[in-house]
């Protein structure tokens, strides 16, 4: 028996983890077992909250999988596989990385253990790329490009954020750069439930990405490159910050810091306890997007909020949450 990998890539917040659970539902309601690898950049994995708790999971934090955690990647499918014998594997890439690295890692695991990469599925949040696509400049619309150009599978999501006709311009825009991967075009990534469950209807994924990634490295990076300056120059500008709150702060007070952030600030997210909310809350921000969602954790986690983006002013942005914080402590 060998067991179909699956790997979940996209840009930072286009919703990867939405993806991810619905897929997951669909395995399980199909009796199967499916297991979880996550990274993030960040040193706190939020996302994983999200997930069922049943679902085994490994996580690679504190890096991006491609470059400085590759051979952990390889080690943990490894491990998951040993340990868990799950019917199916999803990788969840950090939304930083560059897919042909993950693809690498799979397929050399693949040698020594009996799993197969059945799907790369590239999660594209519609707004972010018209945005970027008007300058056709910069690392992030690289990254962004070389992460379609690699996908098996392609979801054009948060279509409610942009008009018919820009949809129209996105879906040729993702045809010109990836000629073979079918476009699904969704709300909240839904799609229909046979992209990752009818392995019969999954296309050749292996030969696809072949090609595609042929016409990724011509056209991305020159030959010449060295492995670690390919792997490097895509995604070194980003970096992340991350605060652990000692106090209960003020809903609106931090409503407004999260409005306030600057441009390079890209994502954030966070588990909060407010002082005037009755629940405590997990935070998301998206390419400007901000949603408060009540959560109870199953288990004991500490209130921390992780800002990621390019070469912002990580003290700027540590002076006002202690602010918010000071402000509410002198309340008790
Ligand atoms: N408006 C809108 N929001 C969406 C849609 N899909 C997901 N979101 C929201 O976008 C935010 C990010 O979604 P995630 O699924 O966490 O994205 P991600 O790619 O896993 O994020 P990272 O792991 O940080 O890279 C969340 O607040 C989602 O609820 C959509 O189709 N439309």
């Amino acid at each position: 028996m060998t067991t179909p990998v699956y790997i979940l890539s996209g840009f930072l917040g286009s919703g990867k983890t939405t993806m991810l659970q619905h897929m997951i539902q669909e395995w399980k309601s199909l009796g199967k077992t499916p297991a979880v690898i996550m990274n993030e950049i960040g040193d706190v994995n939020l996302d994983g909250m999200m997930v069922d708790q049943d679902v085994a999971m490994a996580e690679l934090l504190s890096g991006c999988i491609c470059c400085s955690i590759r051979a952990d990647l390889s080690m943990e499918l490894y491990n998951l596989m040993e340990t868990e014998k799950p019917d199916v594997i999803i990788i969840e890439a950090s939304g930083v990385a560059n897919p042909i690295e993950i693809l690498d890692a799979v397929t050399e695991t693949s040698l020594y253990n009996r799993m197969e990469l059945k799907n790369l599925i590239t999660v594209v949040d519609a707004a972010h790329l018209w945005e970027l696509y008007q300058e056709q400049k910069g690392k992030t619309y690289r990254l962004m490009q070389e992460q379609i150009r690699c996908a098996s599978v392609l979801i054009l999501n948060k279509s409610d954020r942009v008009d018919a006709t820009t949809i129209t311009k996105l879906e040729a825009i993702l045809r010109g750069w990836n000629a073979y991967a079918p476009i699904h075009t969704t709300v909240r990534c839904e799609v229909p439930s046979t992209i990752y469950t009818d392995l019969s209807s999954v296309v050749d994924a292996k030969k696809t990405l072949a090609q595609n990634k042929q016409t990724s490295t011509s056209t991305a990076h020159s030959h010449d490159h060295t492995h670690s300056e390919h792997m490097h120059g895509s995604h070194s500008h980003v970096m992340a910050y991350t605060h652990y709150f000692e106090h209960p702060i003020n809903s609106e007070a931090f409503e407004n810091v999260i409005r306030s952030l600057p441009t390079e600030v890209y994502r954030a997210k966070g588990i909060l306890t407010f002082n005037d909310t009755a629940s405590r809350f997990l935070f998301q921000y998206a390419y400007r997007e901000m949603d408060f969602m009540k959560i109870t954790p199953q288990k004991a986690v500490p209130d921390v909020a992780v800002f990621i983006g390019e070469h912002f002013d990580k003290e700027l942005i540590k002076e006002q949450l202690l602010v918010l914080e000071q402000q509410a402590a002198k309340l008790l």
